[in-house]
């Protein structure tokens, strides 16, 4: 999906679009560090049966989302909250780490930064 910088509002339409086995990608239409998750969406995400979170922002409750088994790759943890103002896109391509992210594509994810 991708969202307004430091606006999650279509993060909420995207978890309702999210189906079992599927990874939530989130980007921002600039770069943006603000927080746009955490333990609330990953509850969401994974009674929704969601594998994992990725988001070209930021991200927090990291302790919660350990004890959840939650895994999520976030750009950064960040305390700043976001507003829920603006639109965005749900299931488009998107673009984040110099790849292109179609919906559907497969995503291989650990937490070795390689
Ligand atoms: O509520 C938010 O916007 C982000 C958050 O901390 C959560 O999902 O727990
Ligand atoms: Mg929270």
């Amino acid at each position: 999906m991708l969202s307004w910088p430091g606006d999650n509002l279509v993060l909420h339409a995207a978890v309702e679009q999210c189906g079992a086995g599927d990874i939530l990608v989130v980007t921002t239409t600039s770069p943006s560090t603000d927080c746009m998750s955490g333990e609330l969406f990953a509850t969401a995400l994974r009674q929704r049966g969601v594998r994992g979170l990725v988001i070209d922002a930021g991200d927090r409750d990291t302790r919660e989302l350990r004890e959840l088994g939650f895994p999520a790759w976030s750009a950064a943890v960040s305390a700043q909250g976001t507003v829920k103002t603006t639109g965005g896109s749900v299931n488009v391509p998107v673009a984040l780490g110099g790849q292109v992210v179609r919906p559907g594509d497969v995503i291989l994810a650990d937490d070795r930064w390689a």
